[in-house]
């Protein structure tokens, strides 16, 4: 992997080290040389390396570049994760037996779960929380003493949801690193265990850390057998509603001793973007592009429209077909996933390849849909690499299912299910080629397989084809085209590599794309605010950077859109700071 200088120095350092660079300067990159670097140095002994990352997507992203490294072969000697995946897999899903409420096991409840939702009605109902609060509690958080940490819910119905949560047997996403935390501040021995077993922790995206998270990682640290290497940007620092501080980045650093090391230029967006985003964050010194793509004169355009759906099909689209621009090497960016939704549903009515908010027919929750999708994907394009996120997808399902991490699925066995479930999928394809008969044919075909081969428990029997009947009830109901469906549209919501993508703001955090339309860029969405909630500053600033993250994400070209139906909101300040005029 090609590196220059600065990044080579750091990935070189021995002991404790942090970057701090700013968007585009190669923070991903020089992690990732230095997961390789650790493999090399790791393989053959017991230790490992450890990289902690903020999303899932992330995560896919450096295993596939380990992968193609060619370092995959030192499988065991790694691992890339979520740091809820990291404690699942580490730390509570060892030693959950420790804990008086969890001694038996425990289920984790994803917010789409029904179980989960039906609980957020009941507190909801017993504390009478507004909408708004009942759909903030997926983002709640906790501090190191286990308060709860929500700008909106109050936080006695917080506690009274957690409680229910372990009564009934389910851990939530956020309990996940808090019941890790007790365990290890409690148990020393765990702490110890997990430094020896640690040659090296890699935190990307550190300075969206919590206090919480920081002080897990201190207890591993004051074992004194792991090395940190920390990279982050502050001044992207947006989830402090979840306890993200950005001042923990430099804090920590100082107390493990690390030593800091300079990453300078953008490599990812052309001197034009460049300079609009430095209008917004001014850097010290300030960022200067070294990409070596053409840039577009004018790169950064603003455009008052009617909707969000006139502002793609009216100049966003058009754009990327004069420009010879694929679809997949897009996004379109909004702050909150309640706009995406419908524009999501549009585009896909429209024809238009996307992923992302309302892009699927149905909720994701199903599993027939879940497998499916992977197996469409495969079918669609004979990746490898769909081959490892079914693997995956697997281990969620039957974790989820029965509550219970079954790690074997990551191995040979694993692989086998897999290609039966390929073979099967492929085989009833030739028989079936409308979406909706292939989905009632491969549903008690793929379960006989994954009983038979024991990934589900023989009392499942059935699971699939029930879910298959309660997706295609939801379709009817909300009027989906079944008829039409094709086995791709499947695919594409698995493998979106050639579609647009539909996200949030915070969602495209760490992302890449050659275009990026931001929508419904209004004052009282970005930043945000209303009669209820007024703006202070911290909100400004953390909304400044948001919108930082969000115009940061693109190579090439950059669209933000406000529209003339909204009229209650001005369009967003951020527009006339970054140098663009609004009429
Ligand atoms: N030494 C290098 N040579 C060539 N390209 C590079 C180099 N370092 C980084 N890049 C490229 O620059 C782009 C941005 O890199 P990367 O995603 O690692 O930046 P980042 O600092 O993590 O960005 P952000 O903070 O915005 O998430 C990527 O396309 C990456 O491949």
């Amino acid at each position: 992997m090609k590196l220059t200088g600065q990044q080579r120095n750091a990935v070189q350092h021995l002991g404790h080290t942090v970057i701090t660079a700013c968007p585009g300067s190669g923070k991903t990159r020089t992690i990732i040389a230095k997961v390789l670097r650790c493999i090399d140095e790791l393989s053959g002994t017991p230790r490992k390396v450890a990289c902690i990352t903020y999303t899932n997507t992330a995560v896919h992203e450096i295993e596939n570049r380990i992968r193609a490294s060619g370092a995959a072969t030192s499988e065991g000697c790694y691992e890339v994760s979520t740091i809820h995946a990291f404690c699942q897999a580490n730390i509570l899903g060892k030693y959950h037996w420790m804990m008086e409420a969890y001694k038996d096991g425990y289920i984790v409840l994803p917010s789409d779960h029904d179980a989960y939702i039906e609980l957020v009605k009941e507190i909801g109902d017993r504390y009478s929380l507004t909408d708004v609060e009942r759909s903030k509690f997926e983002e709640l958080g906790r501090k190191p003493d286990g308060t709860p940490i929500s700008a909106v819910i109050p936080a006695k119905a917080a506690l009274a949801f957690w409680d229910e949560l372990e009564k009934r047997g389910y851990i939530d996403f956020c309990n996940i690193v808090y019941h890790s935390y007790q365990l290890v501040r409690d148990n020393p021995s765990i702490a110890h265990n997990l430094s020896c077993r640690f040659a090296y922790i890699l935190v990307d995206e550190f300075q969206d850390t919590s206090a919480l998270q920081v002080e897990l990682l201190a207890l591993i640290h004051d074992v004194g057998h792991t090395i940190f290497f920390l990279v982050g940007d502050p001044e992207q620092s947006i989830y402090s509603f979840a306890g993200a501080d950005r001042k923990l980045m430099e804090a920590f650093s100082q107390v493990i001793g690390a030593k800091g090391f300079p990453l300078s230029g953008n490599f990812r967006a052309t001197q034009p973007l460049v300079e609009h985003a430095e209008r917004l964050i001014a850097r010290h010194p300030p960022m200067v592009s070294t990409s070596k793509t053409s840039a577009f004169y004018p790169s950064v355009f603003y455009e008052h429209t009617q909707d969000s759906f006139s502002a793609i099909t009216d100049f966003f689209l058009p754009f990327l077909e004069a420009n010879e621009i694929s679809y997949g090497h897009t996004a379109i960016l909004a702050q909150n996933w309640f706009v995406l939704s419908p524009l999501g549903k549009q585009l896909r009515e429209y024809g238009i390849p996307v992923v992302g908010p309302g892009t699927r027919p149905y909720k994701r929750k199903y599993l027939l849909g879940r497998i499916a999708e992977q197996v469409c994907a495969y079918l669609e394009s004979s990746d490898p690499e769909i081959l490892y996120r079914t693997e995956k997808e697997l281990f969620m399902i039957a974790n989820e299912l029965t509550g219970r991490p079954y790690f074997r699925i990551f191995s040979y066995k694993g692989m086998r299910v897999v290609h039966l479930l390929m073979r099967m999928g492929d085989s009833l394809r030739q028989t079936h080629e409308a979406a909706t008969e292939w989905l009632y044919a491969v549903a008690p075909a793929f379960e006989e397989i994954l009983i038979e081969e024991e990934i589900l428990p023989v009392n499942y029997k059935g699971c699939l084809s029930e879910s298959c009947d309660e997706m295609f009830a939801e379709m009817r109901a909300h009027n989906i085209d079944v008829t039409n469906m094709a086995l791709a549209d499947l695919g594409i919501l698995a493998d979106p590599r050639k579609s647009m993508k539909l996200m949030t703001m915070h969602g495209a955090k760490g992302r890449e794309f050659e275009a990026v339309a931001i929508i419904c860029a209004h004052d009282g969405l970005v930043p945000y605010y209303n009669y209820y909630n007024q703006l202070s500053h911290a909100g400004l600033e953390e909304a400044r950077r948001l919108f930082y993250v969000a115009m940061t994400r693109a190579e090439r070209a950059l669209w933000i859109f406000s529209s003339f139906n909204n009229r209650r909101q001005p369009p967003s300040r951020f527009i006339q700071e970054i140098g663009l005029h609004v009429s």
